[in-house]
């Protein structure tokens, strides 16, 4: 199948590398051609990583790297592709912006998916030309290792595009579970409340950074923390999921303080450097100042 990914950032280019590697023709898009490189590179260092630890051979580096390719040129890119996949920001008008240019251009019965973490797949399908073919493909940060899927079904989304998005899920190896369109889906609504109420706490002075973060890794046996988790999923990434939750179910969802300024600052986590903790080389190395205040 030809796949083609618009948007080479955190998810878009984990999205590109498992695509690649199930066997897929893949066309990775951005804005420009630096970017579209930055996601290349991004999936080399992934492939020289996990060469490095033994999950992946070099026969299955090099078959992925030869199944992939950038264009920065959105008509270039999508032109015949039978999967369109957009992981823009979670910005409604781009996303039908970039879909509805994609679709022009791609196969007649192309599926039209989305990445989208809480937006309407209703309300973007009613955006597209062909409502029946649009279903959310919801990967998790970072794709190459989060074993889930969320294939969330628009109103419209007919029977064939849920079989196919599912079919297209299994064939990267990874679990698809299927949800009905509703703000947040199942996971981020979840996820959004728990990290929502752990920036509070921070605002509070209730404890620290990597207090509040051992707390529900050693007290809930979860894997990451919640601050931890935000600054790898990207704190504008929740601004925005937050805002639009906030929306539809209220106050209940509204963005703390903290997330606020720190956006503003430009500390959007682990891909800037800095969030609610300080990254080096890919490695969190401690609390940020303004977190541990
Ligand atoms: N970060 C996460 O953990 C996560 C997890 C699941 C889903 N998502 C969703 O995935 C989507 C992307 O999130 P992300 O974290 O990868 O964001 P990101 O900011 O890392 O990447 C977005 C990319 O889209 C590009 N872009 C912007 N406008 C574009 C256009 N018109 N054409 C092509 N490319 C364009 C940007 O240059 C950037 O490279 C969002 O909808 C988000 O909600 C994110």
């Amino acid at each position: 199948m030809h796949v083609t990914v618009i948007g080479a950032g955190s998810m878009g280019h984990g999205i590109a590398q498992v695509s690649a590697m199930a066997g897929h023709e893949v066309t990775l898009n951005d804005v420009d051609d630096e970017r579209v490189r930055a996601g290349l590179e991004g999936v080399e260092a992934n492939l020289a990583g996990g060469v490095e630890r033994g999950k992946v051979t070099e026969a299955e580096r090099e078959a992925t790297l030869a199944n992939l390719t950038g264009e920065s040129d959105l008509t270039a890119a999508a032109a015949g592709a039978d999967l369109v996949i957009e992981a823009v920001p979670e910005v409604m008008d781009l996303k039908t912006e970039v879909l509805g240019e994609a679709a022009a251009v791609a196969a007649e019965d192309a599926l039209l998916a989305s990445n989208t973490s809480s937006l309407s797949l209703t309300e973007l399908a009613s955006a597209l030309p062909d409502p029946a073919r649009v279903v959310g493909v919801h990967f998790f940060n970072p794709p190459h290792i989060m074993p889930l899927v969320e294939v969330v079904l628009a109103e419209q989304t007919a029977e064939r595009t849920e079989r196919r998005a599912v079919e297209y899920v299994e064939g990267l190896e990874k679990d698809a579970v299927v949800v009905r369109d509703s703000p947040g889906f199942a996971s981020s609504r979840l996820g959004i409340a728990l990290g929502l109420e752990a920036m509070r706490m921070v605002d509070e002075g209730v404890a620290s950074v990597p207090d509040i973060d051992t707390a529900m890794r050693e007290g809930y046996n979860h894997p990451m923390g919640p601050l931890m988790l935000t600054d790898l999923v990207g704190l504008d990434v929740r601004l925005d999921i937050a805002e639009y939750l906030r929306e539809s179910f209220g106050e209940r969802f509204r963005p703390p303080q903290v997330l606020r300024r720190k956006v503003a600052a430009g500390h959007l986590g682990k891909k800037s450097g800095e969030g609610f903790y300080v990254w080096e080389d890919g490695e969190a190395v401690g609390p940020s100042d303004e977190a541990s205040r």
